[in-house]
Protein backbone atom coordinates (compact mmCIF):
# COMPACT_ATOMS: atom_id res chain seq x y z
CA UNK A 1 0.00 0.00 0.00
CA UNK A 2 1.19 3.73 -0.67
CA UNK A 3 0.96 5.89 2.21
CA UNK A 4 1.85 9.22 1.27
CA UNK A 5 -0.38 9.73 -1.80
CA UNK A 6 -3.99 10.27 -1.48
CA UNK A 7 -6.14 8.30 -4.18
CA UNK A 8 -8.49 11.21 -6.23
CA UNK A 9 -11.49 9.92 -7.97
CA UNK A 10 -13.41 12.69 -10.13
CA UNK A 11 -17.11 12.37 -9.68
CA UNK A 12 -18.86 15.41 -10.74
CA UNK A 13 -19.11 15.35 -14.07
CA UNK A 14 -22.63 16.39 -15.78
CA UNK A 15 -22.94 12.80 -18.12
CA UNK A 16 -24.12 14.60 -20.67
CA UNK A 17 -23.03 12.05 -23.54
CA UNK A 18 -24.28 9.29 -20.78
CA UNK A 19 -28.08 11.00 -21.68
CA UNK A 20 -27.39 12.87 -17.92
CA UNK A 21 -27.57 9.95 -16.11
CA UNK A 22 -24.64 10.11 -13.53
CA UNK A 23 -22.76 7.50 -14.97
CA UNK A 24 -20.87 6.91 -12.18
CA UNK A 25 -24.03 5.24 -10.48
CA UNK A 26 -24.65 2.90 -13.52
CA UNK A 27 -24.82 -0.54 -13.17
CA UNK A 28 -21.51 -2.02 -13.91
CA UNK A 29 -19.83 -5.97 -13.53
CA UNK A 30 -21.73 -6.43 -9.85
CA UNK A 31 -21.79 -2.70 -8.65
CA UNK A 32 -21.89 0.26 -10.02
CA UNK A 33 -18.89 2.20 -12.30
CA UNK A 34 -17.83 3.71 -9.07
CA UNK A 35 -16.98 0.10 -7.83
CA UNK A 36 -15.55 -0.42 -10.79
CA UNK A 37 -13.11 2.33 -10.23
CA UNK A 38 -12.84 2.06 -6.52
CA UNK A 39 -11.43 -1.64 -6.11
CA UNK A 40 -8.15 -1.01 -7.48
CA UNK A 41 -7.70 2.43 -6.25
CA UNK A 42 -8.60 0.98 -2.68
CA UNK A 43 -5.63 -2.13 -3.49
CA UNK A 44 -3.23 0.57 -3.69
CA UNK A 45 -4.67 3.49 -1.69
CA UNK A 46 -6.38 1.65 1.45
CA UNK A 47 -8.39 4.14 3.10
CA UNK A 48 -6.82 7.14 1.82
CA UNK A 49 -9.30 7.88 -0.63
CA UNK A 50 -11.43 11.29 -1.33
CA UNK A 51 -14.55 11.62 -3.85
CA UNK A 52 -14.40 14.93 -5.67
CA UNK A 53 -17.61 16.13 -7.16
CA UNK A 54 -20.03 19.35 -7.43
CA UNK A 55 -22.28 18.15 -5.38
CA UNK A 56 -21.07 16.11 -2.26
CA UNK A 57 -24.48 14.05 -1.26
CA UNK A 58 -24.29 11.63 -4.53
CA UNK A 59 -21.47 8.94 -3.39
CA UNK A 60 -22.48 8.79 0.51
CA UNK A 61 -22.72 4.52 0.63
CA UNK A 62 -19.90 4.31 -1.01
CA UNK A 63 -17.69 4.66 2.80
CA UNK A 64 -14.91 7.22 1.51
CA UNK A 65 -14.97 10.65 1.84
CA UNK A 66 -16.63 12.85 -0.62
CA UNK A 67 -14.95 16.61 -0.80
CA UNK A 68 -16.83 19.19 -2.50
CA UNK A 69 -14.71 21.28 -5.90
CA UNK A 70 -13.11 24.63 -4.87
CA UNK A 71 -13.86 26.49 -8.10
CA UNK A 72 -16.65 27.87 -9.77
CA UNK A 73 -15.49 26.13 -13.08
CA UNK A 74 -17.17 23.16 -14.34
CA UNK A 75 -14.76 20.43 -15.72
CA UNK A 76 -12.44 17.80 -14.52
CA UNK A 77 -9.65 20.46 -13.93
CA UNK A 78 -11.82 21.68 -10.93
CA UNK A 79 -11.90 18.07 -9.66
CA UNK A 80 -8.41 17.68 -9.67
CA UNK A 81 -7.77 21.02 -8.24
CA UNK A 82 -9.84 20.15 -4.99
CA UNK A 83 -8.39 16.86 -4.52
CA UNK A 84 -5.40 18.37 -4.31
CA UNK A 85 -6.80 21.23 -2.21
CA UNK A 86 -8.50 18.71 0.13
CA UNK A 87 -5.78 15.83 0.12
CA UNK A 88 -3.33 15.71 3.57
CA UNK A 89 -0.81 14.29 1.41
CA UNK A 90 1.55 16.05 -1.14
CA UNK A 91 0.62 13.89 -4.31
CA UNK A 92 -2.72 12.82 -5.62
CA UNK A 93 -3.19 10.15 -8.15
CA UNK A 94 -6.25 10.90 -10.19
CA UNK A 95 -8.50 8.85 -11.88
CA UNK A 96 -11.55 9.29 -13.55
CA UNK A 97 -15.44 7.42 -11.99
CA UNK A 98 -15.60 6.44 -15.68
CA UNK A 99 -12.27 4.55 -15.67
CA UNK A 100 -13.09 1.06 -14.89
CA UNK A 101 -10.35 -1.01 -16.05
CA UNK A 102 -7.48 1.11 -14.47
CA UNK A 103 -5.25 -1.58 -13.66
CA UNK A 104 -2.98 -1.41 -9.45
CA UNK A 105 -0.03 -1.69 -11.57
CA UNK A 106 -0.20 0.91 -13.80
CA UNK A 107 -1.21 3.60 -10.84
CA UNK A 108 2.46 1.72 -9.36
CA UNK A 109 4.21 2.57 -11.74
CA UNK A 110 2.90 5.85 -12.49
CA UNK A 111 3.79 6.92 -8.82
CA UNK A 112 7.20 5.19 -8.90
CA UNK A 113 8.13 8.15 -11.54
CA UNK A 114 6.18 10.80 -9.58
CA UNK A 115 9.86 12.49 -8.03
CA UNK A 116 10.45 16.46 -7.09
CA UNK A 117 10.47 18.44 -8.98
CA UNK A 118 7.87 17.52 -10.78
CA UNK A 119 4.24 19.22 -10.34
CA UNK A 120 2.26 16.63 -13.12
CA UNK A 121 3.34 13.50 -14.08
CA UNK A 122 1.34 12.08 -17.45
CA UNK A 123 0.79 8.62 -18.79
CA UNK A 124 1.81 9.22 -22.50
CA UNK A 125 1.09 6.63 -25.25
CA UNK A 126 0.15 7.07 -29.34
CA UNK A 127 1.67 10.55 -31.07
CA UNK A 128 1.97 12.28 -27.80
CA UNK A 129 -1.54 11.19 -26.35
CA UNK A 130 -1.50 12.38 -22.49
CA UNK A 131 -3.77 11.14 -19.86
CA UNK A 132 -4.30 14.00 -17.65
CA UNK A 133 -7.35 12.19 -16.07
CA UNK A 134 -5.19 8.91 -14.64
CA UNK A 135 -2.06 10.80 -13.70
CA UNK A 136 -0.38 12.19 -10.13
CA UNK A 137 -0.08 15.58 -9.28
CA UNK A 138 1.77 17.08 -6.06
CA UNK A 139 0.08 20.46 -4.05
CA UNK A 140 2.97 22.77 -5.33
CA UNK A 141 0.88 23.09 -8.48
CA UNK A 142 -2.19 24.04 -7.05
CA UNK A 143 -1.58 28.07 -7.92
CA UNK A 144 -0.63 27.43 -11.12
CA UNK A 145 -3.58 25.11 -11.74
CA UNK A 146 -6.06 27.91 -9.99
CA UNK A 147 -5.50 30.57 -12.11
CA UNK A 148 -5.34 28.65 -15.26
CA UNK A 149 -8.50 27.31 -14.85
CA UNK A 150 -9.85 30.89 -13.55
CA UNK A 151 -8.67 31.88 -17.30
CA UNK A 152 -10.78 29.41 -18.81
CA UNK A 153 -8.08 27.02 -19.49
CA UNK A 154 -9.43 23.58 -18.60
CA UNK A 155 -6.15 21.36 -20.99
CA UNK A 156 -4.43 20.42 -17.50
CA UNK A 157 -1.66 18.34 -19.78
CA UNK A 158 -0.93 21.78 -20.90
CA UNK A 159 -0.95 23.90 -18.34
CA UNK A 160 2.82 22.81 -16.50
CA UNK A 161 5.79 23.97 -17.87
CA UNK A 162 8.27 21.32 -19.39
CA UNK A 163 10.45 21.27 -16.06
CA UNK A 164 7.72 20.63 -14.24
CA UNK A 165 5.67 18.51 -16.43
CA UNK A 166 6.90 14.69 -16.39
CA UNK A 167 5.45 11.93 -19.03
CA UNK A 168 5.21 8.03 -18.34
CA UNK A 169 6.57 6.58 -21.74
CA UNK A 170 4.09 4.25 -23.90
CA UNK A 171 6.60 1.41 -22.99
CA UNK A 172 6.86 1.53 -19.23
CA UNK A 173 2.94 2.00 -19.44
CA UNK A 174 2.58 -1.48 -21.37
CA UNK A 175 4.80 -3.06 -18.98
CA UNK A 176 2.24 -2.58 -16.22
CA UNK A 177 -0.70 -2.59 -18.93
CA UNK A 178 -0.08 -4.90 -21.99
CA UNK A 179 -2.99 -3.77 -24.03
CA UNK A 180 -3.36 -0.12 -22.33
CA UNK A 181 -7.14 -1.24 -20.85
CA UNK A 182 -6.52 1.21 -18.09
CA UNK A 183 -7.27 4.24 -20.34
CA UNK A 184 -10.26 3.12 -21.53
CA UNK A 185 -12.94 5.55 -20.33
CA UNK A 186 -16.93 5.33 -20.60
CA UNK A 187 -18.42 8.14 -22.18
CA UNK A 188 -21.90 6.89 -23.83
CA UNK A 189 -24.24 3.92 -22.68
CA UNK A 190 -22.72 2.30 -25.70
CA UNK A 191 -19.31 2.64 -24.28
CA UNK A 192 -21.15 1.30 -21.43
CA UNK A 193 -22.14 -2.02 -23.51
CA UNK A 194 -19.07 -2.79 -24.89
CA UNK A 195 -17.46 -2.63 -21.58
CA UNK A 196 -19.87 -4.56 -19.78
CA UNK A 197 -19.59 -6.99 -22.69
CA UNK A 198 -15.63 -6.82 -22.18
CA UNK A 199 -15.84 -7.94 -18.57
CA UNK A 200 -17.89 -11.23 -19.48
CA UNK A 201 -15.45 -12.43 -21.59
CA UNK A 202 -12.31 -11.08 -19.50
CA UNK A 203 -13.91 -10.92 -16.41
N1 LIG B 1 -15.23 17.08 -9.38
C1 LIG B 1 -15.54 17.29 -10.64
N2 LIG B 1 -15.38 16.29 -11.53
C2 LIG B 1 -15.71 16.54 -12.83
C3 LIG B 1 -16.24 17.77 -13.25
N3 LIG B 1 -16.47 17.70 -14.59
C4 LIG B 1 -16.10 16.47 -14.97
N4 LIG B 1 -15.65 15.75 -13.91
C5 LIG B 1 -15.17 14.38 -13.90
O1 LIG B 1 -14.10 14.30 -14.80
C6 LIG B 1 -14.12 13.06 -15.50
C7 LIG B 1 -14.18 13.29 -16.98
O2 LIG B 1 -15.37 13.96 -17.25
P1 LIG B 1 -15.98 13.95 -18.72
O3 LIG B 1 -16.33 12.57 -19.14
O4 LIG B 1 -15.07 14.72 -19.60
O5 LIG B 1 -17.25 14.82 -18.48
P2 LIG B 1 -18.61 14.40 -17.88
O6 LIG B 1 -19.22 15.68 -17.43
O7 LIG B 1 -18.50 13.31 -16.87
O8 LIG B 1 -19.40 13.82 -19.13
P3 LIG B 1 -19.98 14.67 -20.38
O9 LIG B 1 -21.00 15.63 -19.81
O10 LIG B 1 -20.58 13.64 -21.26
O11 LIG B 1 -18.81 15.40 -20.99
C8 LIG B 1 -15.32 12.31 -14.96
O12 LIG B 1 -14.87 11.46 -13.94
C9 LIG B 1 -16.20 13.40 -14.40
O13 LIG B 1 -17.04 12.95 -13.34
C10 LIG B 1 -16.40 18.81 -12.27
O14 LIG B 1 -16.86 19.94 -12.55
N5 LIG B 1 -16.04 18.51 -11.00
Amino acid sequence: MINDCTGVILAGGRSTRYGGRNKALAPFGEGRLMDAVLRPMTEIFGEKILIVSRETGLYGDFGFPVVADVLPVPGAATGIHAGLFHAKTDTVFVVACDMPFIRPELIRLVLSHMHPPLLALFPCHGKNHLEPLCAAYHRDGLPVLESHILEGKSKVQWIFTNEKKGLVPESLLREADEDLQSFININSPEDARKAREALMMFP
